[in-house]
């Protein structure tokens, strides 16, 4: 980030950075502007490679607009990577510890260099405004070394145990966590740089090789963090960056028998779907899974309005409600809840729509024409079913009728046996409750198969109750900086319970690089 200040750019700080911050996201967004439309090599085995077959990188803001042309890799391509990867494994987890955490403290520090491109290149592919763009490329880069640290801190993960009480022998019990081999990293949309460096970043520090396959609809984000690797000078084959289909060469990449580990990030279904299919091996491999929320947020009668309100609209409607963290219900205790609906609705209104490379806009568009359909769909079922308090339309006006841009929609009303109170849409529309107690709050807040993050505003004994009951990862009380949004590496390690995630430790926080090894022991016996 920008060194000559002692500012920290964070999810939680990103509000009102220096100005220094703008210039350098301008003069890297005009520079990326330049370049749009070129062609980007997947990297295999050290090396740049190309299909027969491209797909265009479209860009949400402006649908007329290429940002660059991808190469659509299928069964082939994974066969090649993976072989790659294999290939490369035995070196790399020879590899010590010292030595690869060398390299990737290095590609960690490309980022930070590299930043400003990695902001403009997400704006424009994802449609973060440039805070969230440039979080989501400095989140990276301290979710690669916070993996580091703790390599670091267990000094590569080889402990002495006891000694069994033998007689007449001494036995040596050393515990040493080893890598697993090829780890296939899979990642979503909406967080396309710390989604897929922060898992890869893990898996290589542990000394597997991976091999990267981003979303379809944001692999340029994914390629300038290949060339931090590569630059950093990981060995060929360590790390392998592929792009193509979901249903194609994500799927073959599952289907491989070569693959050791894998860890997902996106959506329930197709997370489930994974699942099930990686489980069709010959043995019981790890997959670590990463999957969607429906977040509730609580505010109890002792709540500061002016907090919550802040706190709400900067977790649902940030990056357009298409956080998994995403605030997108929210109940309110009957004496304030007008109140605070008035609030909410009147913040709403405020919010700035449009091109997010603008530093004036908060909010950009959806990802994709499937979304922006979505959208409608959702919202004439919310407008029969519930009262839409604000927002519920497209925006079309000017050059908003080129891109994928929904107004943030705040709906009420809406009966609690409603499908839409469970199921996430992943888009600028939350749904508000009332509510008699924190009681019966909590209890809707549990009563849906996510379990990711939540939020609270409220008294310290209301505060204590929540954090007992609620089930959820990731849990903040009284937090303006985001009611469920803006867990950062080192301070809130992210990750799901129930249907939101599998291995029930949090990227980002103290058991997470130990998921990708698995323990050996080695028992040494020696006569007395
Ligand atoms: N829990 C978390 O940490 C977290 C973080 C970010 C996003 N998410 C979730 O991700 C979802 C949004 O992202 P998305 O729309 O990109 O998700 P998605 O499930 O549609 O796609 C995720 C990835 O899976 C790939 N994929 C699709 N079909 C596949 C198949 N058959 N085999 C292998 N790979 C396949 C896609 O190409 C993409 O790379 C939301 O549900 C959100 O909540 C979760
Ligand atoms: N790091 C993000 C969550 C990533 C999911 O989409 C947050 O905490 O807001």
């Amino acid at each position: 980030m920008a060194e000559s200040s002692a500012f920290k750019l964070t999810y939680a700080t990103m509000f009102n950075p220096p100005e220094e911050l703008h210039t350098r996201f301008e003069e890297a967004l005009k520079d990326k502007k330049n370049h749009l439309g070129e062609e980007h090599a997947m990297f295999i085995d050290g090396k740049d490679v190309k299909t027969d077959e491209k797909f265009n990188d479209i860009s949400p803001v402006d649908t007329d607009v290429v940002l660059g042309v991808f190469q659509k890799g299928g069964s082939e391509t994974a066969n090649q990577a993976i072989a790659a990867a294999k290939k490369a494994f035995p070196g790399w987890s020879h590899t010590p510890w010292e030595k690869r955490i060398e390299l990737l403290r290095k590609a960690a520090s490309l980022m930070d260099e590299r930043i400003y491109e990695f902001g403009a290149v997400m704006a424009m592919e994802v449609g973060k405004n440039r805070t969230e763009a440039l979080g989501d490329a400095a989140e990276t880069a301290d979710l690669i070394r916070y993996a580091c640290d703790q390599v670091e801190a267990h000094k590569g993960f080889v402990y002495e145990m006891g000694h069994d009480p033998l007689v007449g022998y001494k036995a040596d019990n050393i515990s040493v966590l080893r890598p697993y081999g090829v780890w296939l990293v899979i990642s979503p949309f909406n967080f396309p740089c710390a989604l897929t460096g922060g898992p890869a970043g893990a898996a290589l520090a542990a000394g597997n090789t991976i091999v990267m396959k981003p979303a379809s609809d944001t692999p340029w984000t994914a390629r300038l963090l290949a060339e931090c690797f590569r630059d950093a000078g990981l060995p060929a084959g360590v790390f392998n960056y592929v792009t193509g289909g979901g249903s194609t060469l994500g799927q073959a990449l599952i289907e491989h028998p070569d693959v050791a580990g894998v860890t997902f990030t996106g959506s329930y279904d197709v997370g489930m779907k994974l699942y099930r299919d990686f489980a069709a091996g010959q043995w019981v491999r790890p997959a670590i899974l990463e999957l969607g929320g429906k977040n509730p947020v609580i505010v109890t009668r002792h709540a500061d309005l002016e907090t919550a309100t802040v706190g709400i609209i900067r977790s649902a409607f940030g990056l357009q409600g298409q956080k998994c963290s995403a605030g997108s219900r929210i109940y309110i205790e009957e004496q304030i809840y007008d109140a605070l609906v008035a609030r909410l609705v009147d913040a709403t209104n405020k919010l700035t729509i449009g091109d997010p490379t603008d530093r004036k806009i908060t909010l950009g568009p959806v990802i994709n024409k499937k979304s922006y359909n979505d959208f409608q769909n959702f919202v004439d079922d919310l407008r029969h079913s519930g009262k839409i308090l604000t927002g519920g339309k497209i925006l079309t006006d000017g050059a908003l009728a080129k891109g994928y841009f929904c107004a943030p929609t705040l709906v009420e009303n809406l009966p609690y046996t409603h499908k839409l109170w469970k199921h996430e849409m992943f888009l600028p529309i939350s749904t508000i409750g009332k509510v008699k107690n924190l009681d019966e709050a909590i209890q809707h807040a549990n009563n849906v198969s996510y379990g990711l993050t939540a939020g609270i505003y409220g008294n310290d004994d209301e505060i204590a109750t929540f954090f007992d009951r609620i089930e959820a990862g990731v849990n903040y009380a009284n937090r303006p900086q985001g009611a469920t949004t803006g867990a950062w590496p080192g301070f809130q390690p992210f990750g799901g319970w129930k249907g939101s995630g599998s291995s029930g430790k949090n990227a980002g926080g103290l058991y997470y690089v130990q998921l990708y090894m698995h323990e050996q022991i080695r028992t040494r016996i020696r006569k007395a």
